[in-house]
C-alpha cells in the first residue's frame, strides 16, 4: 500500500457504540481517510456535533453523517465497515461486494459457515447464504493468513472473542477435555448497543445484576463452531451471559477438565508447565493478547480502552479442573478494535497501526 495514497474508508451505522469507536480509531489511523459515516437519525449533522469529544479533530468538524446508501458508499470508499444490526448488514454487504469493495462486518451475518445453524439460532433464513463461503472469521490470532487480502471479514462477537482466545489453544493442544466446558461471562451495558430500550435504562440496570440468554444465547452458534474446529470434534458448552452495571468490558470465566490427572504434586507441576508453554506458543508474540503469570487474574479496568484481551488461569487440584479467566473491552477487542486490526491485515498495514 502506497505511503501517499490513503485507503478510503466508510462506516455504516457510525452513530452506534461500535460505530463511534470505529470513527475514533479511523480518525486517528495514519493509513486511512474517513470519507463517509452514516446515520439515519443524525444525517446532516457533523461528527463533531454528534460526538463533541471528537471536536478537536478538524475532520470531525467537516465530516457529516449521511443517509446510508450502498451505491454512494461504493463510489466513495475502498473499505466499508458495517456496524449495523444483523440482517441489515447483509443488505449492505451484497451490493458493496458486487462493486468490488472490501466489507468488514461487525454483525453476526457472516460469522457462521452453515446457513442452517444461522436459521436455528436466529429464527429466520440467512439473508445472504451465497456469501458465507467467502467470509473470513475476523479473529486475527486464529485466521491471520486468511485475513490478508480477504474481501469479506466477519468480525467476531464480543463474547466469542473472550471465550475463543482462552480456549482454542488448550483444545488444539489436547490439554482439556472437549466436553463439560462451563463458561460464565459478565458484560457491560454497551454490549447491548446504543438503543433506548426499557431493560437497558439506568434505573433498570444500575446496581443490579442479571443473567440472560439462558440456555441458548445466539453467540453459542459461533462459539461452538470455532471450538469444534479447534478440537476436531463437536463441542457443546454451557454458557451463561450476565449483564453487569458497568459501561464497558467483558469478564469471562471458563471451567474445564484437563485431559491429564491432577492427583499428585508432580502432575500439577507437569500440567502447569504444559499450559504455560501452550499459551506462550499461541500468544507469546501476539500484540493484543496478554497472558498473565501465575500471580495475576484479569481485571476489566486493565483492558477497557485498549484492544487487548487479558488471560489468566489457575489449576484446581481439589476438583481436578482448570479455571481460565479473560477480560476485554467489548467495544474494542470485542468489536471495533478487532475490526480495525482485521482491516490492517486486509490492507497490508502493520497489524497494530492505529491501535496502540
Ligand atoms: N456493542 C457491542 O459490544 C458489540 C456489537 N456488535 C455488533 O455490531 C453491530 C453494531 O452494534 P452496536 O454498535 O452495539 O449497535 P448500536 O445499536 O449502538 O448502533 C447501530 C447503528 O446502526 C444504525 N442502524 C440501525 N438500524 C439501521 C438500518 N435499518 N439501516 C441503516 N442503519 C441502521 C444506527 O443508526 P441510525 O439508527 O441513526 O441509522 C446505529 O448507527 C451489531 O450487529 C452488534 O451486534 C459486535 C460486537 C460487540
Ligand atoms: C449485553 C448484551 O446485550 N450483549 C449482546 C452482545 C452484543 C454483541 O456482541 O453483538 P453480536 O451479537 O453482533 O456479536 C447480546 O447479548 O446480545
Amino acid at each position: 500500500m502506497s505511503e501517499l495514497k490513503k485507503v478510503r474508508v466508510a462506516v455504516v451505522g457510525a452513530s452506534g457504540y461500535s460505530g463511534e469507536e470505529l470513527v475514533r480509531l479511523l480518525l486517528g489511523h495514519p493509513g486511512v481517510e474517513l470519507v463517509a459515516v452514516t446515520s439515519r437519525q443524525y444525517a446532516g449533522r457533523t461528527v463533531g456535533q454528534v460526538f463533541p469529544r471528537f471536536g478537536h479533530w478538524g475532520r470531525a468538524r467537516e465530516l457529516r453523517f449521511e443517509e446510508p446508501d450502498a451505491r454512494r458508499l461504493a463510489e466513495l470508499a475502498d473499505v466499508v465497515f458495517l456496524a449495523l444490526p444483523h440482517g441489515v448488514a447483509a443488505e449492505f454487504a451484497r451490493p458493496l461486494l458486487e462493486s468490488g469493495r472490501v466489507v468488514i462486518d461487525l454483525s453476526t451475518d457472516f460469522r457462521l459457515r452453515d446457513a442452517a445453524v444461522y436459521e436455528e439460532f436466529y429464527g429466520h433464513a440467512h439473508p445472504a447464504p451465497e456469501l458465507l463461503s467467502q467470509a473470513v472469521y475476523g479473529l486475527p490470532e486464529l485466521y491471520r493468513e486468511r485475513l490478508r487480502g480477504a474481501r469479506l471479514v466477519a468480525a467476531p462477537g464480543c463474547y466469542p472473542t473472550s471465550i475463543l482466545l482462552p480456549l482454542v489453544p488448550l483444545l488444539r493442544a489436547g490439554l482439556i477435555e472437549s466436553d463439560g466446558i462451563v463458561v460464565n461471562s459478565l458484560s457491560g451495558v454497551s454490549g447491548a448497543g446504543r438503543k433506548a430500550e426499557l431493560e437497558y435504562l439506568f434505573c433498570e440496570c444500575a446496581e443490579s445484576l442479571r443473567a440472560y440468554g439462558v440456555p441458548k444465547h445466539r453467540h453459542l452458534s459461533e462459539i461452538e463452531q470455532e471450538l469444534s474446529l479447534a478440537a476436531g470434534r463437536r463441542v457443546v458448552i454451557r454458557f451463561t451471559p450476565h449483564l453487569v452495571p458497568v459501561r464497558r468490558g467483558i469478564l469471562t470465566t471458563v471451567v474445564a477438565r484437563p485431559t491429564a490427572g491432577l492427583g499428585t504434586a508432580g502432575e500439577v507441576f507437569a500440567l502447569t508447565g504444559r499450559i504455560e508453554a501452550c499459551y506462550r506458543a499461541a500468544y507469546g508474540d501476539e500484540p493484543f493478547v496478554r497472558v498473565l503469570d501465575d500471580k495475576g487474574l484479569p481485571d476489566t479496568k486493565n483492558v477497557v480502552g485498549t484492544n487487548v484481551c487479558e488471560i489468566g488461569w489457575r489449576l484446581d487440584p481439589r476438583t481436578g479442573h482448570v479455571v481460565v479467566v479473560s477480560a476485554e473491552d467489548n467495544l474494542l477487542k470485542g468489536a471495533s478494535g478487532q475490526a480495525v486490526q482485521c482491516m490492517n491485515l486486509v490492507c497490508g498495514f502493520a497489524e497494530t497501526t492505529g491501535l496502540m
